[in-house]
Formats: structure tokens, C-alpha cells, sequence
């Protein structure tokens, strides 16, 4: 791994949006790999300025801040933190005890073991601006995907080129090895789980499990790691301020990476930029929508469909837009995917992401239209509208689906009151006018003879196998366990 170079030092110092654009665009220029510390250092830094320590005068009527002109990055500022970097990896591995060019499980588990260690015990993992190297050499702070990149840098500090990031819709971890076989957990994932450091990805963990997308993870190549840290640039100043600076990079490193087809296969790079374009319309550039669609896209091409934020992303435009009906079928498709899932306890994050679809924006889109007299009266309303109405059955029927078989239980009392409350505001007349077959449905009789000779094959199996003994029928559900996990008491970041 090559230290900082002179097609590094030349973009120094740092004194405008395009300064930082151009020199992302140089990292891709030639064969070498982009340099992912050095990028994450210096997106950090200038984050860290713009947000954390805005070191601007602020005029006495606070509501209107100066906006800071862009902060000059000295090329020094960065060298020191990007030496400390090389320096605590190439000291704290010896790579002599690890021959070949593939990193090894005991050698991933090392490094992830560095950059644990390097963290400062207790904090709030929670908080923003922890997800980048200036963080963690500067605060020794990380969030959880902080922890993944850091150990994906640290690998390419030390020569490897097989260490990739692997990334679902709520966790990180890596893959490694020829043909990048190998996978490792390297960072923690929410709150109060034991962390599973080292220990690989099977296919009986990920299968039906959202966390790990069902197998479908986005694997990244250095561009799509270099995507990932200008994704979790954060803007925000805090809960009702954001940087303009800090979102109008963002938005022009994304676009830059968009133009050379590193954003393809990563989906949430691609709903982060429709959202970024919704606040902030780039003239000549693609409308949220279409970028939303992209993202849609992206998931049906490359992840088989496993993908729901792609879902979530377009429902909540279309919602704030008021565009009730398309933020129905958003919504409806989002659930067709979380369907294919087990909800298991640490999937709190999507739960949470539909818990207030069904309880929240449902219900008050469903109340906004109720009060609209003239679409009423012309029978234009969504409440008249068989396909919204289709949409909203397939939405909780996928939620469902999604709680059957599952170890944990979805729904509550709550659920069913806004379920009530939604499907109440449709216009009774409605119903007649759709058609509820599941793809592929036999008709009942038909059914119904079916299911009787598969519990008869059953019993008649079993029996073979354990004679005279009561067979039990149907599925048990078993509650919902939370084991109390000891280790650190501390919030964390899902990732
Ligand atoms: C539709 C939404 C609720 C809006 N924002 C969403 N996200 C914001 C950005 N997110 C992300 N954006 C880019 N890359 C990644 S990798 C990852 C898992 C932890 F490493 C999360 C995430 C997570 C999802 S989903």
C-alpha cells in the first residue's frame, strides 16, 4: 500500500467543494485502488468542521447561522492522521506469522481485534459523525460500520486486495479469500448482542434473515467502498440543522461516482441520493423518482429481490409528496419482500420502519383523504380506488406472512387498531371490484384435498418412524426469547 502521493498532495489545501471532488476523481484515475483511509480521514475532517466543530460566529438571531465558507484542509492535518493510521496497523501485525496473498480467518479476526482495541471503552454508539478514521484517530470512536470500514482500510494498508466490505440494509461485516468465499463478522450489531467477532456468515444464519439479506448482501469493490463512505457522510449539525456544504458534497460525490457506474449495485447509495435530490433538485440530473426506480432496479438485477429499503425509500417520497396511491404500492412491495423473512430479535430496525408505515403515516394518509369532500363526492378518492385498496391488503397481508413461521411475533394490539382504523376508511363498494387470488392459487376444493393427503403422508411417515406416538398438529409458536446478553452496557448504532 503506497502512502499519500503526489497525486494526493497536489489537490492541497483543500478550499472548495470541487477541491474534494477533484481529488476523489483522480483516486480513480489510473490502475492504482483508491486510498480508503486517506479518503475517509479527509471526508471526516471536513465533516467534523462543518458539523461537530463549527468554529463559526453565529450572529445574535441564531436562526440565521453563517454559513462557514469551506473550511481549508491542510495537506499535513491529514498526512499526520494518515501515518498514525499505517503506523498503529503495520505495528500491531506481524505479517510474517501470515504467508500467501489471501488474508486468513485468525489474521481477519486480528485486525478486527486492532481496531477494537483502539476504540475508547465506553461512549454512545449511537451518536453521529463516528463512522469515519478521523473519528476513530482522532476520538479513537467508531460506530459499528465504522469498525467494518476501518478493518477493510486497515487490510489494504497492509497489501491485501481480497478483503472486501459486505453491507446489508442494517449490518456490515467482510468477505475475504480466493473468489472472496470467506466471510467474517468484524463489528458489533445493535443492542446489548454479544458481538460474533470472527465467526463466519453460513448460509443456515443468513437464509430467511433480513439481517444478512437473505444471502444477498451488497459485496463492494474498493469504487463501491469508496461509495459506502460518501453514503455515510453525515450533514446533519443536529436533530433540525443540517451542514448545506456537507449535503452539497455528499451530493456531487455521489453524482461523480453515479457518472462512473459505482453506484449500480448499491442501492442505498442510490435512495440516499433521490433523497439528497428531493431537498436540493441538480439541474439536468435525473428526478428522485427515477433515481428511486434506479435503486428498485438495482435490487430486482443484482439481489434477487431481497432488498426492501429500495421500497421504503420511494414510499416515504411519494408520501411527503402526497402521492397517496404510489406510496400504497411502494409500501405493498416492501412488504412482498420483508414476506420472504423470519422476523428475528435483531431485525428492531426494519420492525421499526413498518411499524410506522402501518401505525403512523397509513393512518394519517388515510385520515388526510377521508377529509377530502370534493375527490369524495366524484368518487376519485383513493377510497373509492380498487387498486389502492388491492395495495393495502398486499401490504398487511406480506406483514403477515412475514410473522408466520417466525420465532418472534410481529403484530400487537396496536396493529390491529390502525388495521381497523385504515381498512374502515375504504368505501365499503370498493370490494367488489377486486378479484383475491395468490398467484398461482388452486381453487378451494382442490386445496383442501390436497392439504388433507399431506397430513395423511405425514402421519403415515411419522408413525414409521416413532409408532404410537401422539402427533402434534399444526405449528407451535414460540414466543419471543430475549436472552440478556451481558457485556458492555452501552448504546450502539445498528449496523
Ligand atoms: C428508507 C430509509 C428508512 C431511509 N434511510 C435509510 N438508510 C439510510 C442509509 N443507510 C445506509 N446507506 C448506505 N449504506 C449503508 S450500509 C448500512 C448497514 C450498516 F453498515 C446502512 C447503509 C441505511 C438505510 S433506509
Amino acid at each position: 500500500m503506497a502512502g499519500i502521493r503526489d497525486r494526493e498532495k497536489r489537490h492541497f489545501p483543500l478550499q472548495q467543494i470541487q477541491d474534494v471532488v477533484n481529488l476523489f476523481k483522480d483516486q480513480f484515475s489510473d490502475s492504482d485502488e483508491p486510498n480508503l483511509a486517506f479518503l475517509s480521514i479527509v471526508l471526516g475532517s471536513i465533516e467534523h468542521i462543518l458539523t461537530v466543530n463549527r468554529a463559526v460566529p453565529y450572529n445574535r438571531d441564531a436562526s440565521k447561522c453563517i454559513e462557514p465558507i469551506f473550511p481549508v484542509i491542510q495537506l499535513d492535518t491529514i498526512q499526520a492522521l494518515f501515518t498514525k493510521f499505517v503506523t498503529l496497523v503495520k505495528s500491531s501485525v506481524d505479517l510474517t506469522q501470515y504467508p500467501g496473498d489471501f488474508a486468513t480467518r485468525e489474521l481477519v479476526k486480528r485486525v478486527s481485534d486492532v481496531i477494537w482495541s483502539g476504540l475508547t471503552r465506553a461512549y454512545y454508539k449511537d451518536k453521529a459523525h463516528l463512522q469515519s478514521l478521523y473519528s476513530f484517530l482522532t476520538g479513537n470512536k467508531l460506530d459499528c460500520f465504522g469498525v467494518a470500514f476501518g478493518v477493510v482500510a486497515a487490510f489494504q494498508v497492509l497489501g491485501y486486495k481480497d478483503v472486501h466490505l459486505a453491507l446489508s440494509e442494517d449490518h456490515a461485516w467482510v468477505v475475504f479469500g480466493k473468489d472472496l468465499k470467506e466471510t467474517a463478522e468484524v463489528t458489533w450489531h445493535g443492542k446489548g448482542n454479544e458481538d460474533k467477532r470472527g465467526q463466519p456468515i453460513t448460509v443456515g444464519v443468513s437464509e430467511k434473515n433480513w439481517l444478512y439479506l437473505n444471502g444477498q448482501p451488497v459485496i463492494c469493490s474498493r469504487e463501491i467502498e469508496v461509495a459506502a463512505i460518501v453514503s455515510a457522510i453525515n450533514p446533519s449539525i443536529n436533530a433540525t440543522t443540517d451542514s448545506v456544504e456537507m449535503g452539497a458534497l455528499q451530493q456531487e460525490l455521489l453524482w461523480q461516482l453515479y457518472d462512473m457506474g459505482h453506484l449500480d449495485k448499491y442501492p442505498m447509495a442510490l435512495g440516499n441520493l433521490g433523497d439528497l435530490e428531493e431537498l436540493c433538485p441538480t439541474l439536468e440530473r435525473p428526478l428522485p423518482v427515477q433515481i428511486f426506480d434506479k435503486a428498485i432496479e438495482s435490487a430486482k438485477t443484482y439481489y434477487n429481490e431481497q432488498h426492501v429499503y429500495p421500497y421504503t425509500y420511494l414510499g416515504a417520497y411519494h408520501c411527503r409528496k402526497g402521492n397517496y396511491r404510489e406510496a400504497l404500492k411502494a409500501w405493498a412491495d416492501a412488504a412482498s419482500v420483508i414476506k420472504k423473512y423470519n422476523y428475528t430479535r435483531e431485525d428492531e430496525e426494519i420492525y421499526k420502519e413498518f411499524l410506522e408505515i402501518a401505525n403512523d403515516l397509513l393512518p394519517n394518509m388515510m385520515k388526510s383523504v377521508a377529509g377530502e369532500n370534493a375527490s369524495r363526492l366524484h368518487g376519485t378518492s383513493l377510497l373509492h380506488d380498487p387498486e389502492a385498496y388491492a395495495n393495502f391488503l398486499r401490504f398487511y397481508d406480506g406483514i403477515c406472512q412475514w410473522e408466520e413461521d417466525s420465532p418472534t411475533p410481529v403484530l400487537h394490539i396496536t396493529w390491529a387498531k390502525q388495521l381497523v382504523f385504515s381498512l374502515g376508511k375504504f368505501d365499503p363498494k370498493v370490494r367488489n371490484y377486486i378479484d383475491i387470488h395468490g398467484e398461482g392459487e388452486e381453487d378451494e376444493e382442490e386445496e383442501e384435498e390436497d392439504e388433507e393427503e399431506e397430513e395423511e403422508e405425514d402421519r403415515r411417515d411419522l408413525e414409521r418412524k416413532v409408532p404410537q406416538k401422539e402427533v402434534t398438529k399444526g405449528r407451535k409458536r414460540k414466543r419471543s426469547h430475549k436472552n440478556s446478553e451481558n457485556g458492555d452496557e452501552y448504546e450502539t448504532k445498528d449496523c
